[in-house]
């Protein structure tokens, strides 16, 4: 098959990490929009506001009081939708009717005291802080008997769901590996053990290589849009050096990783200068006391918006029955997001 012009033409991109396909549209990007417009409500925020449960020494809805702490703060969620005394067991009735018990431990990462910053507008020390929680979270529910994944992710802003803007993480760690962590071991084996080296280290190369993708990089990670990726303006860091999870990171590592969170999270905000919704979560490998040289350190960005401010994407309808589409293509995306100033838009007006 001579090569086929998909940048002007709808074709399907493959995602290795999932082995599925996502539909994409480039002659459709011009279509004008008469949908549904999201107010954007740019709230300015106090340092401190007394009614928010994760600010320092306020009381949280269970009645729990938080310490008056300086930079980064975890507790177990008073609402988890994972508990850890979960009585163990599996039912089946016939091929069709399968159950199996879950259990876990829910945690609430507050990343600042500060009530009013987002993790764009933090220093990259504290945000280093952030990440060292993660380490250490990671370490202590990692090495239990009972856990055998543990999902670090963040929600930011109102049209994700996020119930409060205080900068925050969660962590969900789990005795099974869940769903997509799933797909990206098996894809990740298989790769590997055809290779002999990660999946995303031959794809980081690729894509080091090809530059079109590339948003930002340091000594140690890059910030790129994957070339199958779904969302407007989905990215991903990936560790240049292939470590399967953060307890195998640098001292100078954690810092960079740190860094390019900061980095890349100004673009976004840069793009349309709002503070830029996404759900983001970092892949590592499972908890389950084995070595896992196939996982390759990495962290994935899902924003809802569209084209502006105010017009997200909705994965409904085709997307939800047949396969997921895009219009802009990767490249696009990551030409608008490349060409964005690298200083935070707020910054810039102080
Ligand atoms: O006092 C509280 C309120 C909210 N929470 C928890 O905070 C979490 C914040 O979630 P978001 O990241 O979606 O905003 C949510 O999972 C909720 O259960 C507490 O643990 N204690
Ligand atoms: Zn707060």
């Amino acid at each position: 098959m001579d090569k086929f012009d998909y940048i002007e033409n709808p074709h399907r991109r493959y995602n290795p990490l999932t082995g599925e396909w996502i539909l994409v549209s480039p002659h459709r990007s011009k279509r004008p929009w008469q949908g549904q417009v999201e107010k954007v409500v740019e709230d300015v925020r106090p340092p401190h506001d007394p009614n928010c449960y994760l600010c320092p020494r306020n009381e949280r809805v269970g009645g729990e009081n938080n310490p008056d702490y300086k930079d980064v703060y975890s507790f177990q969620n008073d609402f988890s939708a994972l508990l850890q005394d979960t009585p163990k067991g599996k039912f089946e009735d016939g091929e069709l009717f399968k159950a199996e018990s879950e259990s876990g431990v829910c945690k609430v990462l507050c990343f600042s005291p500060d009530h009013s910053l987002t993790v764009p507008e933090m220093e990259v020390d504290n945000i280093r802080k952030v990440v060292d929680l993660w380490c250490k979270e990671y370490d202590e529910l990692g090495s239990r008997e009972d856990i055998g994944y543990v999902q670090i992710f963040e929600n930011k802003g109102a049209i994700m769901g996020c119930s409060n803007p205080h900068p925050h993480g969660q962590i969900w760690a789990s005795a099974l590996v869940p769903l997509e962590t799933s797909k990206e071991s098996e894809t990740q084996k298989e790769y590997f053990e055809q290779h002999g080296r990660t999946m995303l280290f031959d794809y980081l190369n690729s894509e080091l290589e090809k530059k079109e993708r590339i948003l930002v990089e340091n000594n140690s990670f890059v910030a790129l849009v994957p070339f199958w990726a779904v969302w407007p303006f989905e990215t991903m860091i990936i560790s240049k050096r292939p470590v399967s999870n953060l307890l195998e990171l640098t001292d100078e590592e954690k810092t960079d990783l740190a860094d390019i969170y900061k980095k890349l999270t100004i673009m976004y905000d840069n793009l349309f200068e709002v503070s830029f919704a996404y759900s983001a979560g970092l892949h590592q490998a499972p908890t389950d006391g084995e070595e896992h040289p196939e996982w390759h350190l990495h962290m994935h960005f899902y924003p809802p918006l569209l084209r502006s401010a105010s017009v997200k994407k909705f994965m409904v309808g085709y997307e939800m029955l047949g396969t997921p589409q895009r219009d802009i293509t990767a490249e696009g995306a990551a030409l608008r997001l490349r060409e964005l100033s690298k200083v935070h838009y707020k910054s810039k007006t102080k």
